[in-house]
C-alpha cells in the first residue's frame, strides 16, 4: 500500500503518521501545507508540502506519487472561523475534497475523507450513520456538502465521521478540551464549562487506528468513529479533574447559552459505533484509558 496523508500536521495527521510508520506493507508519503513539523520525531517519513485547495497542486502531487490510498484529514476545523469566513471555509472544506475525489477516482487510489458530527442538528444522539444530516453551522454545512461531494464520486472511498477528538500532539494549532480543563486547572484558572451538550469524545490514537482499518480494507461507505461514552463537556471535565487531582471546584457548570460564540454547537450529538465494531474491528479505549494516556504522554513531553 502507498498512503498519502493530508494534513500531516494537524491532530489527527500527526496520529495517523505515528500509526502508519509502524506498518513494514506500507510507504507513507505525509503532506501538509507549510513545513513539516514532524520532522524532528519521524525523520524518515517523507513529506510532500500539498495545500489541497491548490487545484493544480493536488493534481500534480497525486499524479506524481499515485498513492493507492489516500487519506484526507486536512480542513479548516475551527467552527467559529468557518462561520466569519465562509469563502475561505468553502475553499479548503469542499473545493479542496472536489479535487482530491477527482484524482483519487483517476487513479483508482482508496479515497478516506474525514467528517464529523456536526453535520447533525443535535436532537437525537447518539446516532447510527443512518440519521439525517441537519448541519447548525456553516462549519458543518461545509463538511456535509464535501460528504456528498465523496458519495457522488465514481471511485472507491470512505467517509469516517467523528467527535470531539482529544490527545496530545507536537505544536498543532489548536488544543483540545482534555488538555484544555487540565492545563487551566493545574494553573489554578477557573473554567466554565457546558453540560447541556453531549458527545462521545474520541482519542485520537483510536481515530487513527480507524482510518488505517478502513484504508487497509478498502472500506465503502460511512463509518462513525467515536469513543462509545455518552456524556457532556461538564461531566468529561470532572474526569480529567479527578484523574489528575485537580480542583474541581475550579469548574464552572454552564449553559451552552451563556456562550456568545459566531457558529452555533449542536446540542446532542454522539454516535453508536456498532457498524464501525462489526465491520472493521474497531475497538476504541475507554474514557479512563484515553485520558490516562494522554496523562502519560505529556508527561512524558514536559
Ligand atoms: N478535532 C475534532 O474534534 C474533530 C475533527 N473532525 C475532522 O477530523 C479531521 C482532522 O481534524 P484534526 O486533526 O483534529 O484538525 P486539526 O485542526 O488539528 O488539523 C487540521 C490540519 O489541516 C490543515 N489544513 C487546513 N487547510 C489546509 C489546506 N488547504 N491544505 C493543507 N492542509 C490544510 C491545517 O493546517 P495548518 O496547521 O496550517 O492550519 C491543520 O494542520 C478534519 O477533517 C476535521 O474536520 C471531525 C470532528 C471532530
Ligand atoms: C472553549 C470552551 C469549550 N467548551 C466545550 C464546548 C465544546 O463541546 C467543547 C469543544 O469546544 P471547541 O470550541 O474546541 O470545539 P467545537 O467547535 O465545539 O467542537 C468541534 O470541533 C470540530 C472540529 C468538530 O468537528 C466537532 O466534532 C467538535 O468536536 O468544549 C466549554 O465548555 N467551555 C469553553 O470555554
Amino acid at each position: 500500500m502507498k498512503i498519502l496523508l493530508t494534513g500531516s500536521n494537524g491532530l489527527l495527521g500527526q496520529k495517523l503518521v505515528a500509526r502508519l510508520c509502524q506498518e513494514s506493507g506500507v510507504e507513507l508519503i505525509a503532506t501538509s501545507r507549510g513545513t513539516n513539523k514532524l520532522a524532528m520525531h519521524f525523520p524518515t517519513v517523507r513529506f510532500v508540502p500539498l495545500d489541497v485547495s491548490n487545484r493544480a497542486q493536488v493534481r500534480e502531487v497525486l499524479a506524481h506519487e499515485r498513492p493507492t490510498h489516500v487519506i484526507h484529514t486536512a480542513a479548516m476545523t475551527n467552527a467559529d472561523e468557518c462561520e466569519l469566513n465562509r469563502a475561505a471555509c468553502w475553499q479548503h472544506n469542499v473545493i479542496a475534497v472536489k479535487h482530491l475525489a477527482a484524482a483519487c477516482a483517476a487513479l483508482d487510489a482508496h479515497f478516506t475523507h474525514l467528517s464529523t458530527d456536526f453535520v447533525f442538528g443535535g436532537d437525537a444522539g447518539p446516532l447510527a450513520e443512518d440519521a439525517v444530516p441537519a448541519p447548525v453551522n456553516f462549519y458543518g454545512e461545509s463538511k456535509l456538502a464535501a460528504e456528498h461531494v465523496v458519495q457522488a464520486s465514481p471511485g472507491r472511498w470512505a467517509i469516517a465521521r467523528t467527535v470531539l477528538v482529544y490527545g496530545v500532539a507536537h505544536n498543532y494549532g489548536r488544543t483540545n478540551l482534555v488538555l484544555w480543563v487540565r492545563d487551566s486547572l493545574r494553573a489554578g484558572q477557573p473554567i466554565k464549562v457546558v453540560a447541556d451538550q453531549w458527545r462521545t469524545p474520541t482519542l485520537a490514537e483510536d481515530l487513527a487506528e480507524g482510518c488505517w482499518l478502513l484504508a487497509r480494507q478498502a472500506a465503502q461507505g460511512i463509518y462513525h468513529l467515536s469513543g462509545d461514552e455518552f456524556l457532556t463537556p461538564y461531566d468529561l471535565a470532572l474526569r480529567v479533574a479527578a484523574h489528575f487531582n485537580l480542583d474541581a471546584a475550579l469548574i464552572e457548570r454552564v449553559d451552552a447559552s451563556t456562550f456568545s460564540q459566531p457558529a452555533r454547537r449542536p446540542a446532542r450529538t454522539g454516535f453508536l459505533i456498532e457498524k464501525a465494531r462489526r465491520e472493521l474491528g474497531y475497538t476504541p479505549h475507554s474514557l479512563a484509558e484515553g485520558i490516562a494516556l494522554v496523562s502519560r504522554q505529556r508527561d512524558a513531553v514536559t
